[in-house]
């Protein structure tokens, strides 16, 4: 009912937790003494009469005493307050924390929907978990027992009959634990299912509405809803089944504790202040236990919730070293390197391969082959490799990834850009860097009219660069990594789907930069490799043929094949395109 490790992680927390403990037993004390009061001057009245001054005297108490009893509401709910916040504030802190220390790779780890949603929602199930239920649970021990001791001395047999009596309403929580347990868990696996499912459907819309198969996937997500909301009905029925037993247990038993007290009273054992006590605290035994009951389903989610939390915060961290790369040019050598996504398929393996600093080297091979994987492991997205990658003679392994970060840049076929001016996204690559720089890394790519003519820099791109074309995009992705200006660029497919012009203009810069930086390129065009120092065409995780395109051709393998049958198709696209000029 407790989760020790939740509380011991929100230690700041637990201060507001015992305020609020304070201020509701504070508030039942008040409570106590204003029903001692009413039932005195009932008592009196009944001996004595009406006597205005008993009245005054009685008034003097209860009013004082109502007032305090709503500072002391008021300040529970500020505890309350304060703990839920605090809550919130340090577990979404230590989410954001994991994912810094996960690094590239924590997309490996955990899709986007789930961290969405659990650092969204799911943080605020632990909300009503600090704010309300934790105190409860406590309170809900502390006020049968103050009772008890307040009403024993009036009358034992019905104060314990009390006391005994409340106990019932932990038991059917206990119960209601263990179906609910698995029915909870049952739960939130749907429901985080149902959230990865919606944004991958959302995200990949045009690929659905070109192939006309949105109404399949909608039709999907109707099933999916329809078992959450199967799920989601269970749970509320558990719940709401729960409280109906819990409440027939909480009136039940306090009526039980008034019959007995008038029983005494009938008999003459009990005065009609004693009675009168019992009528007015009888209920007061049992509703802080009826409340946690009611908070109990809500803690339940939140722990439920913090289970995911938890397992998301002890997911392995890789090794991320603290090695500094230094300054100047950058020599990369990998022994034996091996690597797998998954146990049981081995994706490198074991790639010898050397980039001298400065040089041009090239990845080539059939799709599959392994050349991305190796530029992931390059740029500390993928971790855990074997053998050896060592830059500087320094091991990846014990690299900062903020050294690693500083010293290599790399571009995709799919860069990403945000939803602001070409001049923010520019930023991100050197926030230092000054409107001339900015405006030179766009004239290198040919980007600089056009940018100009849509208003300068502060042109602003719509989300991920959709008003760009494809070419412009990578054009402008190019710019960004030349402010980046690091020592060594990778280059994966950063020319594949785009404008012949664009590519050209591209492989232009990239080829002026192997003069001075060390440029690791992968490209299907064997064409644009013709150029490099050395080319490594990959087989099945493994390097097949290695060498200049001289010596790769000389050798007459399966780079020659290749680069052959690419020469004659292109030759045949060439001629077809001039003869439909
Ligand atoms: N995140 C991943 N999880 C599991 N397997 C992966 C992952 N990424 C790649 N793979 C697998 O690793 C193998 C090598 O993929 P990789 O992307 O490195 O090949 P590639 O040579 O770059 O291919 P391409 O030229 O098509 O980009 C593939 O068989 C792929 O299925």
């Amino acid at each position: 009912m407790i989760k020790m490790r939740l509380i011991r992680l929100l230690k700041g927390a637990g201060q507001y937790v015992v305020y609020q403990i304070l201020w509701q037993w504070l508030s039942l004390l008040v409570q106590i003494v204003i029903v001692w009061n009413i039932a005195g001057l009932i008592e009196d009245a009944g001996k004595q009469g009406i006597r205005t001054e008993r009245i005054l005297v009685a008034l003097g108490i209860i009013i004082p005493g109502l007032l305090l009893r709503f500072v002391c509401d008021r300040l529970y709910t500020a505890a309350s307050f304060r703990a839920s916040a605090d809550v919130k504030r340090i577990l979404r802190g230590r989410i954001y924390q994991k994912i810094l220390r996960l690094g590239p790779s924590y997309r490996e780890q955990i899709g986007s929907a789930e961290l969405v949603q659990m650092s969204g929602e799911g943080v605020e199930q632990l909300e009503t978990y600090f704010g309300r239920y934790l105190s409860q649970f406590f309170y809900a021990l502390l006020a049968p027992l103050t009772l008890f001791f307040v009403l024993s001395p009036i009358d034992l047999r019905t104060a314990t009959l009390l006391l005994l009596a409340v106990p019932l309403i932990p038991l059917v929580i206990m119960l209601v634990m263990l179906v609910a347990k698995r029915l909870l868990s049952r739960y939130f696996d749907i429901y985080y299912g149902l959230g990865d499912s919606f944004l991958e459907k959302l995200q990949g819309m045009t690929t659905l509405k070109i192939y006309q198969a949105d109404r399949a996937a909608a039709d999907d997500m109707d099933r999916e809803s329809e078992r959450f909301r199967k799920i989601t009905m269970k749970v509320l029925t558990m719940q709401l089944n729960s409280t109906s037993v819990m409440d027939i247990i909480a009136y039940g038993g306090a009526a039980v504790g008034i019959v007995s007290a008038l029983a005494r009273f009938a008999s003459g054992e009990l005065s009609l202040a004693g009675v009168l006590m019992f009528i007015l605290l009888a209920a007061e035994f049992f509703l802080p236990m009826r409340i946690l009951g009611s908070f109990f389903h809500i803690g339940m989610n939140g722990m439920k919730a913090s289970d995911r939390i938890f397992a998301f915060l002890d997911l392995p961290e890789p090794e991320v070293g603290k090695a500094e790369l230094g300054t100047g040019n950058i020599d990369i050598r990998m022994e034996a390197l091996s690597f797998s996504y998954e146990e049981s398929r081995p994706i490198l393996k074991g790639i010898t391969l050397e980039l001298p600093a400065q040089s041009f080297v090239s990845l080539v091979g059939v799709s599959g082959s392994g050349k991305s994987t190796i530029a992931g492991i390059l740029m500390g997205r993928n971790r855990g490799y074997g053998g050896s990658l060592r830059l500087n003679g320094e091991e990846l392994s014990r690299v900062s990834t903020e050294s690693l970060m500083n010293h290599l840049t790399m571009v995709g076929h799919d860069s990403r850009f945000f939803r602001a001016s070409v001049r923010e996204n520019l930023l991100l690559a050197k926030p230092e860097a000054t409107e001339l720089e900015m405006k030179e890394a766009l004239r290198k790519v040919n980007l600089l009219s056009f940018i100009e003519a849509q208003g300068g820099l502060e042109m602003q791109l719509a989300s991920n660069g959709s008003n760009l074309s494809g070419g412009q995009k990578q054009r402008l992705a190019l710019a960004r990594a030349l402010l980046h200006d690091t020592p060594v660029y990778i280059f994966d497919e950063a020319t594949s789907n785009i404008d012949a012009e664009s590519e050209e203009m591209i492989m232009k810069v990239i080829h002026e930069l192997t003069k001075s930086r060390t440029v690791l390129l992968i490209s299907h065009r064997l064409a644009n490799v013709v150029g490099s120092d050395n080319i490594y065409m990959l087989k099945d995780g493994k390097i097949a043929e290695a060498g200049s395109h001289a010596e790769l051709m000389r050798q007459a393998g399966a780079y020659r094949r290749l680069f052959e049958e690419q020469s004659q198709l292109e030759r045949f696209a060439g001629g077809r395109r001039d003869s439909h000029a």
